[in-house]
C-alpha cells in the first residue's frame, strides 16, 4: 500500500474579492521530501503556504497531514507545522539559545536545553548560543531561525524564501549548509521561491506555479527536461524557437523537420529547443546566421545570433576567448541527434508548437 503522504492538498481554491489567489490546487508531499513552490510574484505561492499553515482560510478545497483533515483555524503549533520567513523573525531581546528554545516552551527545562543545544550543534552554532541576533551575520540568523524552526521536531517545515535576505554569494553557501541540515534532520518541507535555480538545487520536486493554479509537479529533471508547456520551458530557461509549415505530418524549420503528426497540412507551428542543443558552424554549414551581439562574461562570453525563422536571436554560451567578431557570418547547426521528446503542445493564438528539447 502506498505510504500516506505528510501534506495533501486537495482542490483548495482562495479569494481575496475579485482575485482568485489560488485555483483548484492540488498537491502531495511525501515524508521527508523537500517541495518547493516556485512561481512569480503574484501567483499565489505564499498564500498557500500560509494556507498550510493555518494562517490563512481557504474557500474550498480540504488540507490533510498524515492523512488527518486539518480545519481552518486550526494554528499552526496545533499542527505540528514550523515556518521560517524570509526576515527570520528572531526576538531581539532573547539570545540565540533563548530564541531556539522558544517553540519548546511546553516541555522540561532540561530536555528544551537539550533540544535547543543539539539544533544549534546542527547549523553549527553551538558557540553563539549566548549572543544576541544583531550581533549574528546574516547568514548566522537564517541558521539560527532554521535551529528555531526545527527544534519541536514539526511534522512539516514552511520556508518563505528563506534565502531572499542574503547576498548572492553567502546565499549559495546557505543554501547548501540549509540543505544539509534539513536532509540530516530528515524533515519534510514546503519552500516558496520565485528564483528557479534556487528551486532545483535545493528541491526533490518543484511545483510550478501561475495565476493561482500548478501548471506542473515533478522532479527538477522532469520540469527543465519534459515541460508541459511554453510557460514551464521558459521558466526554466532559454528557449530557441523556429517556425515552418507541416507538411506529411512533418514540422520543416530551418533546423530540421521534425516529427509533427496530426498538424494540419500547411499549418504553421514552431519548434523549441534548448541553446545548447546547437552549435554554431562556420559560415557555409548548416543555416546561416549573423552575430549581433557580443557579450563578454569573464568565465564565458555569450553571443547572440541572428538568423532568417528564428523568433527572437540565439543566445548561446561560448569560451571567452572565442575569436568570433560582431557581425560574422556564421551557421548554426543542430547538435544532438534526435530531440530528446517531441509532442505536440497545447495550441495557443492558433499557432501549434512542436516543443523538443
Ligand atoms: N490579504 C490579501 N488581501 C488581498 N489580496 C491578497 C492578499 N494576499 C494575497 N493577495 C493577492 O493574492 C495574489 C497571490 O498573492 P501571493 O502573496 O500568494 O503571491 P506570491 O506568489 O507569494 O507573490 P510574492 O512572491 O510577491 O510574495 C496576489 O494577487 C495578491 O495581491
Amino acid at each position: 500500500m502506498p505510504e500516506t503522504p505528510r501534506l495533501e492538498l486537495d482542490r483548495i481554491g482562495c479569494r481575496f474579492g475579485p482575485v482568485r489567489a489560488l485555483d483548484d490546487v492540488s498537491l502531495a508531499v511525501a515524508g521527508g521530501e523537500i517541495v518547493g513552490l516556485l512561481g512569480d510574484s503574484g501567483c499565489g505561492k505564499s498564500t498557500l503556504l500560509r494556507i498550510v499553515a493555518g494562517l490563512e482560510t481557504p474557500d474550498r478545497g480540504t488540507l490533510r497531514l498524515d492523512g488527518r483533515e486539518i480545519r481552518p483555524g486550526v494554528p499552526p503549533e496545533l499542527r505540528g507545522v514550523g515556518m521560517m520567513f524570509q526576515d527570520y523573525a528572531l526576538f531581539p531581546h532573547l539570545t540565540v539559545a533563548e530564541n531556539v528554545r522558544y517553540g519548546l516552551a511546553g516541555r522540561g527545562r532540561a530536555e528544551a536545553e537539550a533540544a535547543a543545544t543539539g539544533r544549534l550543534a546542527q547549523v553549527g552554532l553551538a558557540h553563539r548560543a549566548a549572543a544576541y541576533p544583531d550581533t549574528l551575520s546574516g547568514g548566522e540568523a537564517q541558521r539560527v531561525a532554521l535551529a528555531r524552526a526545527l527544534a519541536p521536531g514539526p511534522r512539516l517545515l514552511l520556508l518563505d524564501e528563506p534565502f531572499s535576505n542574503l547576498d548572492r554569494r553567502t546565499r549559495d553557501r546557505v543554501r547548501a549548509d540549509t540543505l544539509g541540515v534539513l536532509r540530516a534532520a530528515g524533515a519534510t518541507a514546503l519552500l516558496v521561491t520565485h528564483d528557479p535555480e534556487e528551486a532545483m538545487e535545493v528541491c526533490d520536486r518543484i511545483a510550478l506555479m501561475r495565476a493561482g493554479r500548478v501548471v506542473q509537479v515533478g522532479t527538477p529533471e522532469a520540469l527543465y527536461r519534459r515541460p508541459v508547456n511554453r510557460f514551464a520551458a521558459r521558466f526554466f530557461g532559454d528557449l530557441v524557437e523556429v517556425a515552418g509549415p507541416c507538411r506529411g505530418g512533418a514540422l520543416e524549420t530551418p533546423l530540421g523537420t521534425f516529427p509533427a503528426p496530426g498538424f494540419a497540412e500547411g499549418a504553421q507551428a514552431q519548434a523549441a529547443f534548448r541553446p545548447q542543443a546547437l552549435r554554431i558552424a562556420p559560415a557555409g554549414e548548416g543555416h546561416a546566421a549573423r552575430v549581433a551581439r557580443r557579450v563578454y562574461l569573464g568565465t564565458q562570453a555569450r553571443l547572440e545570433i541572428e538568423a532568417a525563422g528564428f523568433a527572437e536571436p540565439v543566445r548561446l554560451a561560448v569560451a571567452p576567448e572565442d575569436a568570433r567578431r560582431l557581425g560574422e557570418a556564421v551557421g548554426l547547426v543542430l547538435a544532438g541527434e534526435a530531440p530528446l521528446f517531441s509532442r505536440r503542445a497545447r495550441i495557443r493564438n492558433g499557432c501549434r508548437r512542436v516543443l523538443a528539447l
